[in-house]
């Protein structure tokens, strides 16, 4: 029986785990991480992620072939194959800080390996990581010795938050790199027959390990680039009174350009988008190539745009004050169906309303209070450690945040309603009963644009939409920073 053992029980080492064990009911799979709350979270009843449709694939293979422990040393040395999907958050102090790729957990893992592997491993990258850290486990790796032998591979993950069963269930493509020589060829060949037992083989992709690891990092920079582009468009059909659903539609068909990820919204958030980006930058940096980092660091100076940008929408058009007053922000995850808010412009959204003093309530049926808190509190880049090791400030003030039960509840006698998540239940919210329990003048911010702004104008709201045509009230109170 092949044995695969993953490093990292979180968003992507969980799911995709236990989606190979689904389909690969012949292969043991062992999901190991150095967060007790993380495992006993995925061997209890309520897993530790949100995600659609992945309680039922837990369900089916957990305990059969499917298992998750914190006995990282036993299972790593027993595996044929190693996943390493531990955090590579972007450094925060010394060289390259603000930019780079912070690999502490990566080499601890790599090291690990090292220590306590007695038979030959075929090591794979499932984590993000910068081009060439390939080599530099091949490195650590070689230096262990005691004659195992190892083969690293690149097999970055594509899948999306909140679509992840169906992103493994069905990938656009899965990129396996390896080594050029006969023993890495067999390494790729052994990981695409595990993939090959629902992937179709045309999907499956083999590289060199440098274009792998270039890849994952260059579709998520093209990923973001093309929101970050709908939006600059939205800061303009703003100014013109153009509509940029419609230049998103009409540019969406050509065929060139294509539907999908023009929407245009307060901002990208997520684990990956800025992350990455800045990993990119550093690298070009790093091989003296300034005017390409400068490219792709301007797909992140418009998405910080744009959530100021929406900041200063909200209080201009309040007579330029939020102070005392209440904000209802919908939404705190950073897309719908995850709990997931890494990196979530809801957090930038509310500082900047709480740093004008504002009241902010908070509704989001998928995260919590405590989360809001840490959120809050947290120094940038911080999230992106193992939870129980993570920096937590000083939590932002009881009177000056609150969770709310529901939208209603979010909305009673606020002054406006802030929309930062597209979750569905916010499409058919009960507006009118909204509008009456709110303060007049009662405003609808949108940034997600998910609300029909000339109902909500006829039922009394003023209503910002991004990217739409301007409400008179807003023409005139112009949102300078
Ligand atoms: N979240 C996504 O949608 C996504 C998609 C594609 C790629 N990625 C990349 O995958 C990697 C993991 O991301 P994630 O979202 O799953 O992170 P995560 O924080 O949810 O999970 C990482 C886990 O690794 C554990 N860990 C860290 N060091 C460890 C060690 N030495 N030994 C054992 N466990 C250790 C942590 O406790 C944590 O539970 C990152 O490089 C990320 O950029 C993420
Ligand atoms: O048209 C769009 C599409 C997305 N977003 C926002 O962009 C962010 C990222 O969304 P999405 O890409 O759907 O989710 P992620 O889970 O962050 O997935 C991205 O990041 C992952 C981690 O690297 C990759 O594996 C995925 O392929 C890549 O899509 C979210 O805040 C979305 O609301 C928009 O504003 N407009």
């Amino acid at each position: 029986m092949v044995k695969i053992c993953c490093i990292g029980a979180g968003y992507v080492g969980g799911p995709t785990m236990a989606v190979i064990a689904l389909k690969c009911p012949e292969v043991e799979v062992v999901v190991v991480d150095i967060s007790e709350a993380r495992i006993a979270g995925w061997n209890s009843d309520r897993l530790p992620i949100y995600e659609p449709g992945l309680d039922d694939v837990v369900r089916q293979c957990r305990g059969r072939n499917l298992f998750f422990s914190t006995d990282v040393n036993r299972y790593v040395g027993e595996a044929d194959i190693v996943f390493v999907s531990v955090n590579t958050p972007t450094k925060t102090r010394g060289l390259g800080a603000g930019k780079a790729a912070d690999l502490t957990y990566w080499e601890s893992a790599a090291r690990m390996i090292g220590d306590v592997s007695r038979s030959d491993k075929i090591v794979v990258e499932k984590s993000t990581v910068p081009v060439k850290t390939a080599e530099a486990i091949e490195k650590i790796l070689a230096h262990h010795g005691r004659g195992v032998r190892y083969q690293i591979l690149s097999n970055p993950e594509f899948l999306a938050e909140g679509t992840a069963v169906q992103d493994l269930f069905c990938p656009d493509r899965v990129l396996i790199g390896g080594r050029e020589t006969p023993e890495g060829q067999a390494a790729v060949k052994a990981l695409k027959d595990v993939y090959a037992r629902w992937v179709p083989e045309d999907r499956i992709i083999t590289t060199n390990l440098w274009s792998a690891e270039l890849s994952k990092l260059a579709a998520n920079a093209f990923l973001a680039q093309r929101i970050s582009s709908v939006n600059a468009i939205s800061a303009l059909c703003e100014a013109t009174g153009a509509d940029v659903a419609e230049v998103a539609c009409s540019i969406g068909k050509d065929k060139r350009i294509g539907p999908r990820f023009l929407s245009a919204s307060v901002g990208f958030g997520g684990s990956c988008f800025q992350k990455d980006i800045l990993n990119l930058v550093y690298i070009c940096e790093c091989y003296a190539l300034p005017e390409v980092a400068e490219y792709w660091r301007q797909v992140i100076g418009i998405n910080d745009y744009q959530k100021s940008r929406f900041v200063n929408r909200v209080v201009s058009s309040m007579f330029n004050t939020v102070a005392g007053k209440k904000v209802a922000v919908l939404g705190f995850a950073f897309k719908k169906d995850t709990g997931d808010t890494r990196e979530t412009p809801a957090i930038d959204v509310c500082r900047g309303l709480l740093g004008d003093k504002a009241v902010v309530s908070i509704y989001d049926p998928q995260v919590t209070e405590e989360q809001v808190r840490r959120d809050l509190a947290m120094k940038k880049f911080d999230w992106d450690h193992p939870r129980h090791l993570q920096p937590v400030g000083e939590p932002a003030g009881q009177h000056v945040i609150a969770m709310a039960p529901d939208a209603y509840e979010a909305a009673r006698d606020a002054h406006a309603v802030c929309i930062l998540t597209e979750w569905e239940e916010f499409r058919n919210l009960d507006y009118s009963r909204m509008y009456d329990a709110m303060q007049k003048p009662a405003f609808v911010f949108d940034g997600r644009n998910i609300v029909d702004p000339e109902k909500l104008r006829e039922i009394g709201f003023i209503v910002y939409s991004i990217g739409k045509p301007l409400d008179n009230w807003l023409k005139d109170m112009p949102a300078v920073a």
